[in-house]
């Protein structure tokens, strides 16, 4: 099979008319200007979804059939350079962004502790050292 032609996003954006409609789903490019009068969903919504940019959420979203998604070969032209797909997409944010949220401890998290100790160890010797002497 030929290699696709690969096509910015910004070459993409410039066919969005009924004349020169193309669409990017999933990292694929389609010219669907010869589709767009016979689209059961109807012209507009593809002629938006063209000049949104990347179409592949909308048309996820509608639940199309296995037969429009095996249609979609025919107006195949190519694909969306340096296209990441949303599954690819991280979810966190990078390695070092992350590092950089690591938990920073600050004083009043060991002040509690310290006070704990210390009413402790002040009853500690209460009860053992004072009570005695009263005794
Ligand atoms: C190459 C791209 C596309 C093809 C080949 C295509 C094909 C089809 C086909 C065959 C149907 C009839 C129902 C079915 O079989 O699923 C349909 C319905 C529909 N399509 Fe598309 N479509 C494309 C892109 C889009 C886009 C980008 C949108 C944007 C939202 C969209 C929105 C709709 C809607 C709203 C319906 C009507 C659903 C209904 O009545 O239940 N389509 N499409």
């Amino acid at each position: 099979m030929a290699e696709l032609k690969s096509f910015s996003p910004d070459e993409i954006s410039r066919h969005a008319t009924t004349q020169d409609c193309w669409l990017s789903i999933g990292g694929k490019v389609y010219d669907v200007t010869d589709f767009l009068e016979e689209h059961p969903g109807g012209e507009h919504v593809i002629l938006h979804e063209s000049g949104s940019g990347d179409a592949t959420q909308a048309f996820e979203e509608v639940g199309h059939s296995s037969a429009a998604i095996s249609s979609m070969k025919s107006y195949l032209i190519g694909t969306v350079e340096g296209y990441i797909s949303g599954d690819q997409k991280p979810s966190k944010p990078a390695t070092t962004a992350y590092r950089e949220q690591a938990p920073s401890y600050s004083f009043s998290d060991y002040l509690l502790p310290l006070l704990v100790l210390v009413v402790a160890s002040a009853a500690w010797y209460y009860l053992t050292f004072y009570s005695k002497t009263k005794a």
